[in-house]
């Protein structure tokens, strides 16, 4: 491993608190895994795919007076739990056993039952977007986004695209940064100035915020808690891929783009004069790596007439 540059900044510090399986409408199972850390008081997340990805915070013995019972209810067991099991660290049904550092507690590295962070990983560094993901919005892709990463996570291969699935193995990053870090109230009063003519750019600058408010350092964290090195990247955003990378232990070894389903087929996917307003913006005034000549029915950001934020009476 080539050594660390000191350069770079330090990462937050993340724990990994619980995690539990999660049965899903969509296939597979997934392990939901809730962090705290030292930058902030939200509730981060990884949607994990693959029981053998494990968080070495959450693995890490608490203390030698931790019970097996203690394990299993924070979710630091190997295999699958099922009624009557009393030990956290052996599954005997599918005959997997973790051990353990004695000195330190920490979870000892064995490819027969842990994920081998060298792999080339499939994962997606997600932001919260209540609207988009929970109030069916057409402002933009977020929704989307998610559910297309959960299926390319899970699949060996996508027909379509030709893009290689994570074929089980892959996470995905949940960060509570709503609005690309503004907040929620505040992204509900850019879509007001959005109605009024101004692009997302526009809004964010005129509510006097950053473009983009957000740091992914938490992801970054939360992936080397996770034991994975090298990322193969859901994003269109440069910015993320610059930020994801952190010299000598982890790197972005591909780019997997994520082109709007209404871009590869006209029935399905989010179509809607907003959304194509925003991958607008995205492209033309955030460097968006999307490639699709724009052919839109949306005005050219250049011709918007930004509304005047002086109260009139
Ligand atoms: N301020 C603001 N935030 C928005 C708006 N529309 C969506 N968002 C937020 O933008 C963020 C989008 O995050 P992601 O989809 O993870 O990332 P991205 O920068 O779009 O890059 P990709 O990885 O290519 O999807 C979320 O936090 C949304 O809540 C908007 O109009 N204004
Ligand atoms: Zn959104």
């Amino acid at each position: 491993m080539t050594a660390m540059n000191t350069t770079e900044p330090t990462l937050p510090q993340v724990v990994c608190v619980a995690r539990a399986r999660i049965p899903t409408t969509q296939g597979p199972d997934i392990f939901l895994h809730l962090y705290s850390n030292d930058r902030d008081n939200k509730e981060h997340l990884a949607i994990v795919f693959g029981e053998d990805i494990r968080s070495r915070s959450l693995f890490k013995r608490q203390s030698p007076n931790e019970t097996q019972q203690d394990r299993m209810i924070r979710g630091a067991y190997v295999g699958k739990l099922y009624p009557g099991r009393h030990v956290a660290d052996v599954d005997e049904k599918l005959g997997m056993k973790l051990e353990f550092d004695s000195r330190t507690g920490e979870l000892v590295f064995d490819p027969r039952t842990t994920w081998d962070g060298q792999n080339d990983t499939l994962v997606r560094i997600h932001s919260e977007c209540y609207t988009g993901e929970n109030a069916w919005s057409a402002r933009c892709d977020c929704g989307e986004q998610f559910d297309r990463a959960g299926k390319l996570i899970a699949c060996e291969h996508e027909k379509e695209t030709g893009i290689i699935g994570g074929n089980g193995h892959g996470v995905i990053v949940y960060l509570r940064q709503e609005g690309r870090g503004i907040g929620l109230g505040e992204k509900l009063k850019a879509y007001n100035l959005q109605d009024l003519g101004a692009d997302t750019v526009q809004a964010n600058l005129m509510l006097k915020h950053p473009i983009d408010a957000r740091d992914f350092s938490l992801g970054k964290s939360i992936l080397l808690d996770l034991g994975i090195n090298n990322v193969r990247l859901l994003t269109n955003n440069p910015d993320k891929i610059a930020q994801v990378e952190h010299e000598g232990i982890l790197h972005c070894v591909e780019r997997v783009p994520m082109v709007p389903i209404h871009w590869t087929d006209d029935n399905k996917g989010i179509d809607s004069k907003e959304i194509e307003g925003y991958l607008r913006t995205k492209i033309e005034r955030m460097g968006h790596l999307l490639q699709k000549p724009l052919n839109l029915h949306t005005t050219p950001s250049t011709t918007i007439s930004v509304p005047n934020l002086t109260p009139t009476k």
